[in-house]
């Protein structure tokens, strides 16, 4: 647990706001998990710190390797280590009544958000509501109200948006709901209008140190700099080279505004990298020089040569597929390693299903992430919409897909009489169904369904809050609305089984969860929103590493397969159209330096678009990589390589024999 001169200088900087601006693999990461522990051991309450992390599964990393360095300090279950987001969420828990919401207030993810934007809108193409949500995103990413917006609206086509967004915002707080963009809008709104709330959490977080701080954006800026105040009680690390979410807002340019916003910022460089061979380095920083630098740094290695990079050609994507998984399982038997110990990496998540086949095929256990996470499938959501109407049942959304889903004899005439009843009174659907008035407007055939739903969520709801185990509440909630047999019913056997499936892990996991936390179901369901945020779950098992390059930042992997690396996928058309070149470069730079001992590069001579056969050119980052550092087996027929990896055929060939199956 070593570090080198310039990370215990890092660790040790107390004195002021500190950046510690330093290329892949340096050991930035570690510096924070590092000065936690220095924190802590200087006799600072866990209780005071605060970590910041890009995503859960990160959190959840150094929550665990702290734990792991403190071993038997209870306290150290008190640190502070989220993502901006979920640390939004405590702080709106907090102090909700402030800014008129319920502690309980529902989080509706970008598919919730769009449903309701396309309400609003009215009978537009998917696209324009897709333009709408962009544009409102943005507006809230730089802190700009609907009213501001109207006022700064030049043309009728922004002056419309704008209204619409006043709208939306409107219909959120109806529904006591917030999307995942106030998740950091609101707690700045909050401190900059309620002195006594900002006063309160400077309090109770006193230190803050942030990873990935290349990709904040513009709001969670702010808040860090209401959180930390003028002294800056901070230390950022980031890279500039691995920014690669301007796409989302994030803003490189606050690398430059810490230095104005304080003067007194003390930076710190670090050099050496530990994580990959010479030569997988030496392709990254080749590649990265193509880049105009904000900011100048080198890097080395003390892990020697190592492989060169291999670049393959492959005949198309079936062929790139099968030789990958292949290769994975003949390496994995000739070096005795773990399915774990690779990874496939792709620009787009379209990209990973031709390797899933493949994995399949052979038995490789596999781990999907940045793809349709677990938690957007329609089965998860389902039930979660019932959790999130037991917590709030002025959940419109949550209210509308329940009530449907299985189908309970409401019909959409029902539904949009009661809508209507429950806008005119300005009052969710939930409440209005217990209104005297609505039972003129609805047959009592229609009223009594309506209310059997809504008796038996406050059922639910009350065994919840007296603190019945979830694992009991969840089970007789499933059982009482039969979605098995909705899902057999609905669905054809193998599909029904898998959800079914599915389901009983995510009940499994809330219940874990809810001992594991001390928590109750209903407040855990805010942590299942937020499991939306870019992530699946927490799986230990051994397997092959699935993911796109986004979602793959800040790890590493011993062997890595990046594939598709062609013209139009990586650069990605759209990037090139609009003269983004840095920032898939960028994105390029991240994957190569996320290899430890082996990088394998592969691109694909022709794909199928549709019926038809394109010819793919390949990127022209494979150049950029040098040639030095490189192997190319790109001019011969890839099925007759004599570099060292054997031919397909011989692949085969060997996981043919008994005893090396895999699987
Ligand atoms: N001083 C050190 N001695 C030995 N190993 C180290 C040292 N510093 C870092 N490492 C190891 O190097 C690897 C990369 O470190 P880390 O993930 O912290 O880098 P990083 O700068 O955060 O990378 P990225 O930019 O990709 O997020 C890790 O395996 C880490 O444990
Ligand atoms: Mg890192």
């Amino acid at each position: 647990m070593s570090l080198n001169p310039r990370q215990i200088e890092a660790v040790r900087y107390l004195d002021g706001p500190l950046l510690v601006l330093a290329g892949a693999g340096s050991g930035k990461t570690r510096v924070i998990t590092h000065k936690i522990a220095h924190l802590v051991g200087r006799g600072c309450a866990p209780k005071h710190v605060a970590a910041i992390t890009f995503t859960n599964k990160a959190a959840r990393e150094m929550q665990e390797r702290i734990g792991a360095m403190a071993p038997g300090n209870r306290a150290v279950r008190e640190l502070t280590i989220s993502t901006f987001h979920a640390l939004g969420v405590r702080i709106l828990r907090g102090e909700a009544a402030a800014l008129g919401l319920k502690p309980r207030f529902s989080i509706l993810d970008a598919d919730d958000a769009f449903a309701i934007l396309a309400q609003l809108i009215g009978s537009v193409d998917k696209q324009t509501i897709r333009r709408a949500q962009w544009q409102i995103s943005s507006w809230k990413n730089a802190l700009l109200s609907p009213e501001e917006a109207e006022k700064q609206a030049t043309d009728e086509q922004h002056a419309t948006l704008a209204r619409a967004y006043r709208q939306y915002d409107l219909t959120l707080r109806a529904y006591q709901a917030v999307d995942f963009d106030d998740l950091i809008g609101l707690p700045v709104q909050l401190f900059s209008e309620h002195a006594d709330a900002l006063g309160r959490w400077r309090d109770r977080l006193r230190y803050f140190l942030i990873d990935e701080y290349q990709d904040t954006n513009g709001a969670q800026y702010r808040l860090l700099r209401l959180l930390c105040g003028e002294a800056g009680r901070f230390t950022a690390v980031g890279d500039d080279d691995q920014a690669i979410y301007a796409w989302r807002g994030a803003n490189v340019e606050n690398l430059n505004t810490l230095q104005t916003d304080y003067p007194q910022l003390k930076v710190i460089k670090l050099e050496q990298n530990y994580r990959s061979t010479g030569r997988i380095l030496q392709a990254a920083n080749t590649l990265i020089a193509n880049n105009p630098k904000l900011f100048e740094k080198r890097l080395w290695s003390e892990l020697g040569a190592g492989e060169p990079v291999q670049v393959t050609a492959m005949k198309d994507e079936e062929h790139e597929a099968e030789s990958v998984v292949m290769r994975i399982a003949a390496h994995r038997i000739q070096h005795r390693t773990a399915y774990a110990d690779y990874a496939i990496l792709y620009r787009g998540n379209h990209q990973a299903r031709v390797f899933e086949q493949y994995l399949r095929n052979q038995r490789i256990p596999y781990r999907l992430s940045g793809g349709q996470s677990f938690f957007e499938r329609a089965e998860i959501k389902d039930l979660t919409a019932y959790l999130r109407l037991v917590a709030n049942v002025d959940d419109d959304p949550a209210f509308i897909r329940a009530v449907t889903t299985p189908r309970r004899g409401i019909g959409p005439q029902t539904l949009e009489a009661l809508g209507a009843y429950a806008g005119e009174r300005h009052m969710s659907m939930f409440a209005a169904v217990y209104e005297l008035g609505l039972a003129s407007r609805l047959k009592p055939q229609q009223l009594g369904p309506l209310r059997t739903f809504c008796d038996f969520i406050n059922r639910i709801g009350h065994r919840a809050e007296q603190g019945e185990p979830a694992r009991d509440v969840l089970d007789d909630l499933l059982s009482a609305i039969d979605y098995r047999s909705h899902l057999f019913d609905s669905l054809d056997t193998r599909d029904a089984e898998t959800r079914w499936d599915n389901v009983q892990k995510f009940t499994a996991w809330l219940a874990d969860k809810a001992e594991a936390d001390e928590k109750t179901l209903l407040e855990l369901t805010q942590t299942v929103a937020l499991m939306n945020l870019l992530e699946g779950r927490n799986d230990e098992s051994d397997a092959v590493s699935l993911s796109t390059i986004h979602a793959a930042k800040g790890l590493e992997f011993p062997y890595v397969f990046l594939v598709g690396v062609e013209e139009d996928i990586l650069p990605h058309r759209e990037s090139v159209e609009a003269g983004k070149i840095d920032e898939e470069r960028r994105l390029m730079y991240v994957a190569v330096t996320r290899a430890q001992k082996q990088l394998f590069v592969s691109h694909c001579l022709k794909r199928r678009r549709g019926k038809e056969w394109q010819t793919c050119e390949p990127s022209r980052f494979i150049a950029e990589l040098g040639e030095e550092a490189i192997r190319s087996g790109a001019k011969r027929d890839p099925d007759d390589r004599s570099d060292g990896i054997a031919s397909l055929a011989a692949l085969k060939a060997m996981l043919a024999k008994p005893g090396n199956a895999t699987g």
